[in-house]
């Protein structure tokens, strides 16, 4: 069986973050694994409370997989600080692992700080060399680029740049859009550049979707899907899992992690 590690935070709710993940790869029959770099105490209103994990132990339990089990493809999420990204790159870099896909969580949607101010800087120098794909969302795109995103040329542009920081594949995603009938994402590999268009769904139960999303490419190329395909079923995954949102709780509640499974035996 196909593993795939996510190197990330813990959501309490279970709509984002190491949950999300391990809901969507298990989705997609692929074994997943976690190494937690901090706990959130959250809900579908917003993020309570931050403890981030001791280097140390994020370190500890990529190295216990690693050393073990192995994986096929990694995903990073919610990484916090400095200290955290330094130790995960050197682990990358010691098991020698190429199918990386990282998602930069930056804040969560009620606007708490999943990663320090003064991480940008070793995010964009440590991981980003490391990573096969990047999926930032237009504000995380923003801030690594330092230019303002307003319409597809800025995409292009802004995805060119990302390249140049020495990450292999880019999808700059259209969620935070002002958009009102598309959210559209841009895919760039350094030769060309797709647009991966979809109807704008009207739903305010949309926590998670970027975490699953990353998710499911991870898991795709942990089957050994080239990127741009694993990029194209990670987007019908994320749109039947929007279309199909839970309404759970009084904020934003979760996607439906298990709506993508389902349509597909509908349609056999
Ligand atoms: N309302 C929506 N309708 C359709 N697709 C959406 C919607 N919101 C987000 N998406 C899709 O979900 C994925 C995650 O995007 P986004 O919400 O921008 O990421 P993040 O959660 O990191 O902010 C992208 O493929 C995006 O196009
Ligand atoms: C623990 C944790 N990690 C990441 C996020 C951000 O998730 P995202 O998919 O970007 O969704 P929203 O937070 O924007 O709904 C998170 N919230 N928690």
């Amino acid at each position: 069986m196909r593993k795939a590690l996510t190197i990330a935070g813990s959501d309490s709710g279970g709509g984002a973050g190491i949950q999300a993940d391990i809901k969507t790869f298990q989705e997609l029959d692929v074994f997943g694994m976690s190494a937690i770099t901090a706990v959130t105490a959250q809900n579908t209103l917003g993020v309570q409370a931050v403890y981030p994990m001791a280097a140390e132990a994020v370190e500890n339990q990529i190295k216990s997989v690693g050393v073990d089990i192995g994986a096929d493809a990694i995903k990073m999420g919610m990484l916090f600080n400095a200290e955290i990204i330094s130790i995960v790159a050197k682990q990358i870099r010691r098991f020698n692992w190429s199918k990386v896909v990282l998602d930069p969580v930056m804040i969560a949607k009620g606007g708490a700080p999943l990663l320090q101010q003064e991480a940008v800087h070793a995010l964009k120098q440590f991981l980003l060399p490391l990573s096969a794909v990047l999926t930032p969302n237009i504000p995380e795109a923003q801030v690594l680029t330092g230019m303002t995103i307003r319409n597809l040329e800025d995409k292009k542009e802004a995805a060119k740049r990302l390249l140049d920081l020495g990450v292999k594949n880019v999808v700059i995603k259209g969620g935070h859009e002002e958009n009102p009938n598309e959210s559209n994402d841009i895919f760039y590999d350094g030769k060309s550049f797709s647009v991966l268009h979809s109807p704008r769904l009207l739903t305010k139960n949309t926590h998670g979707t970027g975490c699953t999303f990353s998710a499911a490419i991870t898991a795709e190329m942990a089957k050994g899907l080239p990127v741009l395909d694993a990029v194209l079923i990670a987007k019908e995954f994320i749109q039947a899992a929007i279309e199909d949102g839970l309404e759970l709780g009084k904020g934003h509640g979760p996607t439906n992690h298990g709506a993508y499974k389902k349509k597909q035996v509908q349609v056999l």
